[in-house]
């Protein structure tokens, strides 16, 4: 687990750290680090440091101030370096200096595009976006944007990629894509919602005294710590019986893979109610498959809706599942049918854990209504869904954001867009409904059933398309790969598991 702060927290806890530090400390700690990794990207780059060519692009603040000084600590590595500052009558002065001092080019931006000049920037090894950082709002101006679009070089950007909104991460198309992002005291909220813009993401340690976070990032063993595992003394029904509602004659599909992932995922019962009994009972025969709730027998949790439908037979099927009075996650046709029918929350005791998975489109229909709008800041409307209905809410989305009543908040990142293929949504329904059967935090458990999801669609992928099917097949994989960090399992190099070691 580790932790993200907004921009308002972490200039808090700097203002504390510069106070206390010598002048310049902590600007010089920060360059010096972004100095090292340019150093080490021109190396990966170009097989060497000495003799190759870096252009800081730099901004008005003290972002620019960074690359300033990174560049001044590249120069004694012998390294040409070229600052293009955008404002030069608000260029941070001593890191200015500084660069000059140790023997760098300073040109103007403007001067040089009236020389027609921009071509500047192509001949570099190596880019250092210092345009903009912690202050930075709205879009990059366009002065700045077309110098960022003639890049062709790796990039290194100072703290965050300029033009990417450092607490919502929403970017426009002219925003900087970093290969590497060098940030400082603290991850903000931009390196996980846009983390596709950061690249890898290094964090420099300036010994700022943060707050509780305000979003945390789940990592595998944290989920492996949270899976629940079969001990000796259980069974098949003592480990949480998943139940799943989905699927229809026309969506069969769907109830196939929320099934499917649930049953990959435990080894506890999982009981289905609904139209595609048959094919569930076909192709997942470990199943107890029911025509209707009703028949289907306790669970400890349910997961309803996918493929269900919204006409009559699936909002009956929706109602039943809440009058079961156990966890729901509800997802797909189930959100729409809340959002439509907002008498079916009547069935839902008070304070019942229901978690609702939406993708944007579902999560417009469910919050619209309530004056909640999906704008560019993703985590603060999924917070105000999440306690408006006091539920927790799962947004979807390359970063998916998961909020519970109380504010809690997770953001999992995804490293590719594989999973965006049909049916995938219907592997996580699984996974979340298995998740709250095992008992635990609603929040973790939702979290938890979203790293397992994308990990699941890296292992199915391997960097090549991927299906739904696959994805659940890969589930397996992607809990032993958390219960292996979590010391849980044995490692895939055939390390011992904890019991192995103790007792041989
Ligand atoms: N405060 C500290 O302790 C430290 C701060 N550091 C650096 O300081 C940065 C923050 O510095 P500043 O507060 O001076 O602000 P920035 O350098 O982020 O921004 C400076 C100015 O850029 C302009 N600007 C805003 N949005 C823009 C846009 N979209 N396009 C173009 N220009 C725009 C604004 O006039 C803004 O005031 C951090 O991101 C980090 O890089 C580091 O030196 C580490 C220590
Ligand atoms: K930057």
């Amino acid at each position: 687990m580790y932790g993200v702060w907004t921009v308002d927290q972490v200039r808090a806890a700097e203002d504390v750290a510069l106070a206390k530090a010598p002048d310049g400390a902590l600007m010089r700690r920060a360059a010096f680090a972004v100095a090292v990794r340019a150093a080490a990207m021109l190396r990966a780059a170009t097989g060497g440091v000495a003799g190759r060519h870096v252009v800081l692009l730099v901004g008005s603040g003290n972002n620019g101030g960074d690359a300033l000084w990174a560049g001044a600590f590249l120069r004694r590595r012998a390294v040409a370096v070229t600052a293009v500052l955008f404002a030069p009558d608000r260029t941070h002065p001593p890191g200015l200096a500084a660069l000059r001092r140790a023997g760098g080019r300073v040109v103007d931006a403007g001067d040089q595009v009236a020389a027609g000049r921009r071509d500047l920037v192509t001949g570099a090894d190596l880019v250092v976006d210092g345009i903009v950082g912690l202050s930075a709002r709205g879009p990059l101006r366009p002065a700045a944007a077309a110098w960022v679009a003639a890049v062709t070089s790796p990039v290194l950007a100072v703290d965050l990629p300029s033009g990417v909104d450092p607490d919502t991460g929403h970017a426009e198309p002219s925003a900087v894509r970093a290969d590497v992002t060098v940030t400082f005291g603290a991850h903000k909220p931009a390196h996980v919602l846009a983390a596709p813009r950061c690249g890898l993401v290094q964090l420099v340690d300036l010994g700022l005294d943060l707050p509780a976070p305000d979003l945390e990032v789940l990592g595998p063993a944290d989920v492996g710590r949270a899976w629940r595992l079969p001990g000796p003394a259980d069974d098949k029904f003592t480990q949480g019986v998943t139940g799943v509602a989905a699927g229809s004659a026309t969506y069969p599909g769907a109830a196939v893979l929320a099934v499917g992932s649930a049953v990959r995922a435990t080894s506890g019962m999982v009981r289905y109610a609904g139209w595609a009994a048959d094919e569930v009972r076909s192709r997942w025969p470990e199943v107890v498959a029911t025509g209707s709730v009703a028949d289907a027998g306790r669970v400890q949790a349910w997961a309803v809706g996918p493929g269900l439908g919204t006409g009559q037979a699936g909002r009956d099927v929706l109602a039943a599942v809440l009058d079961a009075g156990v966890p729901t996650c509800v997802d797909a046709d189930g959100i729409t049918l809340l959002a439509r029918y907002p008498d079916l929350w009547d069935h839902r005791e008070p304070d019942r854990t229901v978690v609702l998975t939406p993708h944007d489109r579902e999560f417009a229909r469910i919050a619209e209504p309530l004056g909640i709008e999906l704008g560019t800041d993703r985590v603060a409307a999924t917070r105000e869904l999440a306690r408006r209905l006091n539920t927790v809410v799962l947004l979807k989305g390359h970063a998916t954001v998961i909020a519970s009543p109380g504010g809690r908040t997770l953001v999992n990142a995804a490293r590719s867009a594989w999973l965006a293929t049909p049916g995938s949504g219907d592997v996580l329904t699984g996974l979340v409904g298995a998740a709250l059967a095992a008992g635990g935090d609603p929040l973790v458990a939702a979290g938890a059933a979203s790293w397992l999801h994308v990990r699941a669609g890296e292992l199915a992928a391997g960097g090549a398309p991927t299906s739904a099917s696959a994805v659940v097949a890969a589930v397996p994989g992607a809990v032993r790969a958390a219960l292996v960090s979590a010391g849980r399992a044995p490692g895939e190099t055939g390390e011992l598991c904890d019991h192995e070691r103790r007792y041989g």
